[in-house]
């Protein structure tokens, strides 16, 4: 992998390093991320439906869609995307993700193409997706811009980039660093850095700078009582995801 030039932290990335084993275990590391699978999936699916004109109701309703999932981790969304008929990439910088995913990936009977490179590199070699999946990453790059503005140059014209990350206020502190890491213990210490977070605003302006349209941006909302993650278009204090496109 090609590491000159890139947007890659090394420490973030070797947060994951260390964590690559647990991937696929739903009360380890990665729990957090397991629980908001399912809401996740359902606003990626819509999106990518809606974009690309596909009916749901159908066997393999994204056959034909070339799409990245950068910052792959163990492929818990390259998996579903190969199941509902889309040809998937998952590339990420931590190089131990990638015989995890690549391991599940066989004993799930799927065929996804993983790598250990970046989103940088990739795009210098010309590749192009009608999707880039790029969730929970951008809060670990070195340089959100240039990251981004490499998600746009793997995008062919029209395509579409969805982006999801967290919050940086009061709230995201207290939800995200206390409750998630020091309270109930869902992530080691130390995964996340407040001050890397992002506003709903700012990623806005970055996806712009970065030469991509906005289009939509939606809140996942925990609620500790019914213990369920769920969609909000007006609740993005914490954790919320945006859909963007590439212009023709
Ligand atoms: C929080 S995990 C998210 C994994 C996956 N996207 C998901 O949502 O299930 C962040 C992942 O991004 C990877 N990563 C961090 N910086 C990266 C970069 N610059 N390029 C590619 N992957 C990166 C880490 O190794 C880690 O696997």
């Amino acid at each position: 992998m090609q590491t000159d030039n890139t947007t890659v932290d090394a420490a973030e990335v070797a947060k994951f390093e260390a964590m690559a084993a647990e991937w696929w275990d739903p009360t380890g590391k990665f729990k957090p991320l397991h629980m908001m699978n399912p809401v996740r999936l359902d606003y990626i699916t819509r999106q990518i439906a809606a974009e690309f004109d596909r009916d749901l109701s159908g066997e393999k309703p994204f056959a034909g869609l070339r799409l990245l999932d950068i910052g792959c981790g163990g492929g818990l969304l390259c998996e579903p995307m190969a199941r509902l008929g889309a040809e998937v990439v998952g590339v990420d910088a931590a190089p131990r993700n990638i015989p995890v995913a690549q391991t599940h990936a066989e004993q799930s009977g799927l065929q996804i193409d993983y790598r250990h490179d970046t989103a940088e590199a990739m795009a210098a070699a010309g590749e192009k997706f009608d999707v880039v999946l790029n969730m929970e990453v951008v809060e670990h790059v070195s340089d959100p811009l240039a990251y981004l503005t490499a998600c746009h140059d793997l995008l062919k014209p029209g395509g579409l980039h969805l982006c999801s990350t967290i919050n940086r206020n009061a709230k995201s502190f207290a939800m995200a660093i206390v409750g998630a890491e020091w309270v109930m213990r869902w992530l080691p210490k130390g995964t996340h850095e407040w001050s890397k977070f992002i506003t709903p605003d700012e990623l806005y302006e970055l996806i712009r700078k970065a030469g991509m349209t906005p289009v939509d941006r939606k809140g996942y909302v925990f609620n500790p009582v019914s213990w369920q993650w769920s969609i909000s278009a007006r609740d993005l204090s914490v954790n919320y995801v945006t859909a963007a496109l590439r212009p023709e």
